[in-house]
């Protein structure tokens, strides 16, 4: 049997403790991730699902419950100590790059990631082959950019750079949250086949929050529906490729 990959048991957050407005989050969630999973989540706004990628980030430690990485229990694991197994790509394209530094030079940071990165940059002249091919699998145009100053590529060729560098040392545990949605539609359904391309090439095991339902639909094996808190919908085969946007939406009431 597949040993899961990451579990979240009993999972409960809870903000403002101790005041008038302490407020439950994440109610009792559990969550099994196996390995390949590519699940999408989608909720309606205030639904948790940024809450669930910082506790599953360590970017928030779990009030109750357990958090668990290849059987390992991480809950109080801070985020830094996670960046050796896990990466993120956020919705601000500004965010998970250097703006100075080249497209060439954040590829190589990341190929650093989780171990501790001094700024030195020998070693950078024999991959930049490798690195272009990389940039070239993005359909974007970003292997034409590689010397340039990441500050000065458009939003859709940063989210390619900060996917990529979420990616390059693969990681166990990918979180894309909302990593498309800043951008216009060709480039978001640009970027998005790419993420389905290296995900399913990789047998990456990710998780991606989207507003979009036709992108939770079509992509990935499972999706999630969360509402208040919980997991409303845990969705796979069949069940999941019967959705349409309307029955998705019905889960949401
Ligand atoms: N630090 C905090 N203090 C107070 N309330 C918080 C805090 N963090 C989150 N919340 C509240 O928790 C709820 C869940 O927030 P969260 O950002 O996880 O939702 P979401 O599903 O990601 O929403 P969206 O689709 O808008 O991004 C919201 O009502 C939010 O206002």
């Amino acid at each position: 049997m597949t040993e899961p990959i990451l579990e979240l048991k009993n999972v409960s957050t809870v903000v403002n403790k101790g005041t008038a407005s302490e407020t439950t989050i994440l109610k009792d969630l559990s969550l099994t991730i196996n390995p390949g999973d590519f699940i999408t989540i989608v909720g309606t706004n205030g639904a948790g699902k940024s809450t669930l990628f910082n506790v599953i980030g360590g970017n928030l430690i779990a009030d109750a419950g357990q958090v668990l990485h290849n059987g390992h229990d991480i809950t109080h694991q801070g985020e830094v100590a996670r960046t050796s197994f896990l990466s993120r790509v956020f919705q601000d394209p500004k965010l998970g790059t250097a703006p100075r530094m080249t497209v060439a030079e954040n590829l190589l940071l990341a190929t650093r990631r989780g171990q501790r990165r001094r700024l030195r940059f020998r070693g950078l002249k024999p991959r930049m082959a490798e690195f272009a091919q990389l940039a070239a699998s993005m359909n974007n145009g970003l292997e034409n950019r590689l010397n340039t100053a990441t500050g000065a590529l458009s939003g859709g060729q940063r989210q390619a750079l900060s996917f990529l560098m979420a990616t390059l040392k693969r990681p166990d545990i990918l979180l894309l949250d909302e990593h498309t949605a800043a951008l216009d539609p060709h480039t978001s359904a640009t970027l998005m086949q790419a993420t389905n391309a290296r995900i399913t090439e990789d047998h990456l095991t990710a998780l991606m929050i989207t507003h979009h339902m036709e992108d939770a639909i079509k992509y990935g094996n499972r999706l999630l529906v969360l509402k208040a808190g919980q997991i409303k919908a845990d969705l796979t085969g069949k069940q999941k490729a019967a959705l349409t946007p309307e029955k998705l939406a019905a889960y949401f009431e």
